[in-house]
């Protein structure tokens, strides 16, 4: 179980299909307790995706909404849609004194160090760009103009590795998994242990 920690944001993420997706579910296949937020987003559901779950899907208007109440930590345009992470949710899982993760590309984790400064800014590497090109290809969720699109964008995600606290290489699932929950329960470098 991942418990004992303090209270602590950590934000994972990396270029669209170096396998964020696939290595928190494995976070969440041994520790079902570690507490992912679920964003809004106004792309269309993929195959399989249940709203709620993997997203909440809404409209633009809604969307808007969400902007214009301050109900948006973060949130960013990508490769055509808009997506962000719902702050109730996420202050009430803070507040319990337990961590959070959350999964967002680079406009938003840029966004989240603004707001807090003691965010755990954690990146998603590939271990080369023929895998990560490989892995969208081979993903198929998205035709062959998406994923070039997506691909454009990868370039600058990767650029900005450096402005991160932690580079994980996602070479291996289980490994990387490994290293996300080690982030997940290190403790705060802000707190001193026993205060
Ligand atoms: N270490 C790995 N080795 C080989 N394939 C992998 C590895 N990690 C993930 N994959 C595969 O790469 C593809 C993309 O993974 P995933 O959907 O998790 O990426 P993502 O970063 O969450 O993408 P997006 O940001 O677009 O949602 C999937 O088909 C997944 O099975
Ligand atoms: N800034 C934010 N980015 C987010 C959020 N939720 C997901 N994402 C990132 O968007 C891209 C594309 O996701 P996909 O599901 O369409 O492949 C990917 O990098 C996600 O991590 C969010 O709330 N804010």
């Amino acid at each position: 179980m991942v418990s004992g920690n303090p209270a602590r944001l950590t934000v994972l993420s990396g270029p669209s299909g170096v396998g964020k997706g696939t290595v928190v579910a494995e976070v969440r296949r041994r520790h079902p307790d570690v507490w992912v937020s679920v964003s809004v987003t106004t792309r269309r559901p993929r195959p399989g995706e249940v709203d709620g779950v993997h997203y909440h899907f809404v409209d633009d208007a809604e969307f808007d909404r969400l902007i214009e109440t301050d109900g948006l930590l973060e949130w960013a345009e990508y490769a055509g849609n808009r997506y962000g992470t719902p702050v109730a949710p996420l202050r009430e899982r803070l507040a319990t004194g337990a961590p959070a993760l959350l999964e967002i590309e680079l406009q938003g984790a840029r966004q989240v160090r603004a707001r807090d400064p003691e965010a755990q800014l954690v990146f998603l590497a590939p271990p080369s760009w023929g895998a990560l090109v490989s892995r969208l290809a081979g993903r198929g969720s998205e035709p062959p103009a998406v994923q070039e699109r997506r691909l454009a964008l990868a370039q600058a995600e990767l650029d900005a590795a450096g402005e991160f606290d932690v580079v994980v290489v996602n070479d291996d699932v289980a490994r990387a998994a490994d290293e996300l929950v080690s982030l997940l329960t290190a403790p705060s470098p802000g707190l001193v242990p026993g205060e």
